[in-house]
């Protein structure tokens, strides 16, 4: 049965304005907002009311945040805290993330960052709940069109707080991490969160596009400018002007290109290809990269001068395997999009199969996962997914530790006695249901022959 419940958060305060403030701040469609002035009440409400997130001030009566947190955790483990305080001191901040708070935030930083930090840590809200009751799950996810960044690791809150930050002013912004991590989710972010969200988010791969032709797309060009240039056309800084550039791969980016780039990070001109003409632009710039722009510049790939203009703000996205905790949530929020889209029944993730997911390295990051739970629904044979269920893509650089990590889980789960063909025989049998009953297509995905294969299915054929 679907929960038809709307997402509540619940803010206590002793101060009746920030009260006022934060729920027109927080207002948004199918969002119930509950308001208490003492943690005695607050508690009652969450006795009563089922709420998704609470923002508590550390500074409560009768008892504080701290000691309302402890309540809430006992209570409602699912209920979602972040304490607010004028200045935490480190040793608070540590005190109440081991006590379970979600997030610490700064009183003088609200305007910036309650918002996204609210949003994230309700859509982990959300996948909590529908984690803790399968028989939710193929519930459609509410807000459907708005941007997901799924996570309840430290390091990704943390990214949250600079993206409220910064997406306010017009600073360029460096998001850096390895190849799927997140970075263009991150630019999305920053100009969903900023006041130029009206206009356009344009992207460029620059590692994508010819050397030749990037400058032009970039800046435009005019007729007759090179071969092929047939009209006068405008470049993307023309046409984001007001919103925002997201410049991926920037450290791909060509020597004669990066001249260009500085001076419109300078005074915010250019000028088209094959034009004397000044243009002006207003394009906030967000660049991303997997490469280490610093180790470019020392090695005169890059330069310097660019590098330090387009490194006002650094956005730090760390790899999949420094932030296991995400992943399960991560898996099963994916499980959720896949499914619904292809019309399939819900399909969640074993406990054992999420153990597996946590020990890979994932050198594909949350792209590798993605495409790991996909192939994992069109495979799965019944609506829980098992370790067996789970192939991860064997990384040229996985290291021998997670590899016996894996086959350490997959053997957790046999039986004790002549388990081994046991569980052959249930991914050989799988494997050809899956292929419509084609053997050799069947053996094909294991890259084992044929006779092989029969002897996995134990039956000669
Ligand atoms: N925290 C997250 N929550 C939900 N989806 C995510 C998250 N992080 C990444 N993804 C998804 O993973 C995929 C890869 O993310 P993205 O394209 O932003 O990575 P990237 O770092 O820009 O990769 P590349 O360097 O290869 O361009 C996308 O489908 C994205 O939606």
């Amino acid at each position: 049965m679907a929960d038809p419940r709307e997402p509540t958060l619940l803010l206590v305060d002793p101060d009746h304005d920030y009260l006022k403030w934060a729920t027109k701040h927080l207002a948004a469609d199918g969002l119930r907002i509950l308001r208490c002035d003492d943690a005695d009440k607050a508690a009652k409400v969450i006795e009563k009311a089922e709420v998704d997130l609470v923002i508590a001030d550390i500074q409560l009566q009768p008892f504080d945040g701290m000691a309302l947190l402890q309540r809430i955790r006992a209570t409602a483990p699912t209920t979602l805290v972040i304490l607010t305080t004028g200045f935490p001191s480190t040793g608070q901040v540590i005190e109440a993330t081991q006590q379970g708070a979600h997030d610490v935030l700064r009183k003088e930083s609200l305007p910036f960052e309650l918002r996204p930090v609210v949003e994230n840590a309700l859509q982990t809200a959300e996948a909590l709940r529908v984690a803790d009751k399968p028989e939710t799950a193929a519930e459609m996810p509410r807000n459907e069109g708005r941007l997901k960044i799924i996570g309840v690791s430290r390091v990704l809150q943390d990214v949250f707080k600079v993206v409220g930050r910064v997406a306010k002013s017009d600073a360029p912004v460096l998001v850096t991490g390895e190849s799927g991590t997140g970075k263009e989710l991150v630019a999305k972010a920053i100009h969903e969160y900023s006041p130029r969200r009206q206009k356009e988010l344009l992207a460029i791969n620059c590692g994508a596009i010819p050397d030749n032709l990037l400058e032009s797309e970039l800046f435009g060009h005019e007729k007759g400018s090179f071969t092929g240039a047939i009209a006068r056309r405008a470049g993307r800084f023309e046409q984001a002007d007001g919103g925002t550039l997201f410049l991926d791969e920037i450290g791909d980016m060509p020597p004669s290109v990066q001249v260009k780039l500085l001076r419109v990070l300078q005074d915010g001109t250019f000028s088209r290809v094959g034009s004397n003409e000044t243009q002006t632009t207003d394009a906030r710039i967000v660049a991303a990269t997997n490469k280490n722009l610093a180790e470019e510049v020392t090695a005169g790939r890059f330069r310097e001068d660019l590098y330090y203009r387009l490194n006002v703000v650094e956005v730090k996205l760390p790899p999949l395997r420094e932030r296991p905790e995400d992943i399960p949530l991560l898996a099963e929020f994916f499980l959720r999009r896949i499914t619904r889209k292809n019309g399939m029944a819900h399909i969640r993730l074993s406990a054992e199969a999420g153990a597996v997911l946590q020990s890979h390295r994932w050198p594909g990051n949350v792209r590798e996962l993605e495409n790991t739970m996909a192939r994992a629904c069109a495979l799965a044979g019944s609506n829980v997914l098992l370790p067996a269920d789970i192939m991860l893509a064997t990384a040229p650089g996985a290291s021998e530790e997670s590899i016996d990590q894996h086959v350490n889980a997959l053997l957790d789960c046999l039986p004790s006695e002549n388990g081994g063909d046991w569980l052959l025989e249930r991914i050989a049998t799988r494997l050809v249901e899956r292929q419509d009953g084609d053997l050799g297509a069947a053996s094909g995905v294991l890259g084992l022959s044929a006779s092989q294969f029969r002897k996995w299915l134990g039956n000669g054929g």
